[in-house]
């Protein structure tokens, strides 16, 4: 069992809490975070470590304008072998940390040619590849304390967070840059072969990555709100003739080049919340005890 009475200090009214996930070379977002305590997931019992480049592995604590948040610098994927339970622990850590909207972020390529890369798109659904083949963090004994046996997934990436965001974008002068579409998950760790790429592309999907859709599933289930963007860092191959290959350290240069525009709109999405009172606050403390 897991203890987290240490890092809860119930008080009086508070607001809710944040948590954003940060996708490959995505962990700047952590870096707009007033009054920062980090931890190193090896500091953290119970916790996966991190193995991929440009996911430092540690848990973020802070303020964002104003709002308590946590984040998550790097996440777990499945292809590092973690079960789907290990890559979403922290999802449901955040739920009982008091955390109501999750923001999830990633870097993915693009299928459709109107998205190209440095582009933001906001997710409007995903289709869960491993998911649909029975690859779910949620098979096992449903645990009731989190949420319902079968739940439902229409709607589960919020659209008045969505339209916000669209609306922060126009703000920021970055709308032509961003749109709402469907994100893919699949296994990894190898990028598409051309035929799987034509095979996403006819099926509908606007973007692939390795990672994002469990972690909704999860705080789906347990009543989070959730807003997910994909940092378009390249294209999906789909041609014989195209030489072009991806690589790791493409899709992580493009992370850099982003990583102003995506804070702000983090920045700003977050300071739109409303607060909404709760009886709990984040009190991160090195201690954890012995509960883990
Ligand atoms: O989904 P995130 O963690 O952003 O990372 C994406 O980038 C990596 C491939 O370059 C894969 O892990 C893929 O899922
Ligand atoms: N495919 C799968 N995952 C990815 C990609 C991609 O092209 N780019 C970044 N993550």
């Amino acid at each position: 069992g897991i203890s987290l009475s240490p890092l809860i200090d119930s008080q009086d009214e508070y607001q809710k809490a944040v948590a954003i996930i940060c996708g490959s070379g995505l962990g700047m977002l952590a870096d707009a975070l007033s009054n920062q305590d980090a931890f190193k997931y090896s500091e953290i019992p119970g916790f996966p470590h991190s193995t991929v480049q440009g996911h430092a592995g540690r848990l973020v604590f802070g303020e964002l304008r104003g709002k308590t948040c946590v984040c998550m610098q790097g996440r777990f994927h499945m292809y590092e072998g973690h079960s789907l339970c290990k890559t979403t622990f922290p999802v449901r850590v955040f739920k009982l940390l008091g955390v109501d909207t999750l923001i999830v972020t990633n870097a993915a390529g693009s299928l459709d040619d109107s998205l190209r890369p440095g582009d933001i798109m906001i997710l409007k659904d995903h289709i869960n590849f491993p998911g649909l083949c029975g690859l779910n963090p949620l098979c096992g004994p449903n645990l009731d304390r989190f949420g319902p046996r079968f739940p439902a997934m229409s709607g589960c990436y919020d659209a008045g967070l969505r339209r916000i965001a669209m609306e922060i974008g126009k703000q920021l002068g970055v709308a032509e840059v961003m749109t709402e579409g469907v994100y893919a998950m699949v296994g990894g760790p190898n990028f598409e072969s051309i035929a799987e790429a034509r095979l996403l592309h006819r099926l509908g999907v606007d973007a692939v990555g390795m990672s994002t859709a469990p972690e909704v599933v999860v705080a789906t289930h347990c009543g989070l709100r959730v807003f997910g963007l994909s940092l378009i860092t390249n294209k999906v191959v789909k041609s014989y003739d195209d030489p072009e290959a991806v690589d790791h350290e493409a899709v992580l240069a493009v992370g850099r080049r982003r990583a102003q525009t995506l804070q702000s709109l983090v920045m700003e999405l977050v300071a739109r919340f409303k607060c909404v009172v709760y009886f709990a606050i984040l009190v991160p403390k090195r201690d954890f005890g012995s509960g883990f």
